[in-house]
């Protein structure tokens, strides 16, 4: 069977904007969700990602969000670069364009660079929602699919239909993240809300053992938060971070500013910032620069 954008997203297709005559060359589809399509694109010299939306009146909500937050003096400043609609054969589909972020999942990153990375990751995507809070937004859907991590665990989110403004109802969850799912508060737009995912995500990325999976078949009255004390118990990372994990869960922060004061002072003693990383690899490299430039040296000398 093919589905609607196949043709439209093929690598080497021209997407051309209907309103704004912008034109984008396909290079590759990125993934195709419950909400839209995303895919790879060049235009000029540049890379970026765009999306188009299954369904209009979500994608027009997604793309307001974005816009909002484009808006705000911090590091999602003009993450959107371009919003418009093009003709896949007689439809007309709406889409956006936004930064690309290059990188990974945190499970792939942390699987990849080891568990130490969290207090890295959390740091920054603690700094993240603080933004994003500072300017009376919650992101709603923070889940290990809706972030990037890349390079030294720099974070950049992704899919921002979640997002909603202080106060008002959460529009987009996903269960386990969701702390009306545990019984442990109601779905509004709260900084705690996000906490809560935060937690969840962290638990989540470090679980090894694939203790959240049948987590959803569970029934309300039997879902407890110390179902997920086991995997702080056998892991070393969710163990140290063990304190901020509980008032996380239990919407002890009131702000994610308390938050991101309560994590660094766990985390400041691990050295795992980008700088004081133990990075052999790096040692290893200086050494064998020198080694070659000593070997050059004497081979032409
Ligand atoms: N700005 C971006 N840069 C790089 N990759 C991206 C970007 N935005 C989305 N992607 C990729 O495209 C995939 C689908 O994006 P997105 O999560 O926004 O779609 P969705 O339809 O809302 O998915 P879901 O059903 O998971 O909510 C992501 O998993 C990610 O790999």
């Amino acid at each position: 069977m093919t589905t609607w954008y196949e043709d439209a997203f093929r690598p080497g297709s021209e997407i051309r904007g209907k309103w704004n005559g912008r034109v984008y060359m396909v290079e590759r589809l990125l993934g195709a969700g419950s909400n839209g399509v995303v895919a790879l694109v060049r235009r000029g010299t540049g890379r970026f990602a765009l999306k188009a939306g299954h369904e209009t009146v979500d994608h027009q909500s997604e793309i307001n969000s974005l816009l909002a937050i484009s808006l705000t003096e911090t590091s999602f400043k003009n993450f959107l670069i371009d919003a418009d609609d093009m003709t896949v054969g007689e439809k007309e589909v709406s889409f956006y364009v936004m930064r690309y972020i290059e990188g990974m999942t945190i499970s792939d990153f942390i699987h990849k660079r080891g568990q130490d990375w969290v207090y890295v990751i959390g740091t920054n995507l603690l700094r993240k929602l603080t933004e994003l809070h500072r300017n009376g937004y919650i992101f709603g859907d923070l889940k290990i699919e809706n972030m990037i991590v890349s390079n030294y665990g720099d974070v950049d989110l992704i899919d921002f239909g979640g997002v909603t403004s202080k106060g008002r109802a959460i529009k987009q969850l996903t269960e386990v993240y969701d702390r009306g799912f545990w019984n442990k508060g109601e779905r509004i737009a709260e900084e705690s809300y996000d906490l809560f995912s935060f937690a969840i995500l962290l638990l989540k990325s470090l679980d090894q053992r694939n203790r959240f999976t049948g987590l959803t078949q569970t029934l309300p009255q039997t879902r407890d938060l110390e179902q997920l004390t086991a995997i702080i118990r056998e892991n070393a990372v969710a163990a140290h971070i063990a304190p901020f994990l509980h008032k996380a869960l239990n919407g002890e922060f009131h702000t994610s500013q308390e938050a991101y004061q309560y994590w660094r002072s766990l985390v400041s003693g691990k050295k795992i910032g980008p700088m004081t990383l133990k990075m052999p690899w790096l040692k290893i490299c200086f050494a064998a620069s020198i080694f070659i430039f000593g070997a050059t040296v004497y081979i032409y000398w």
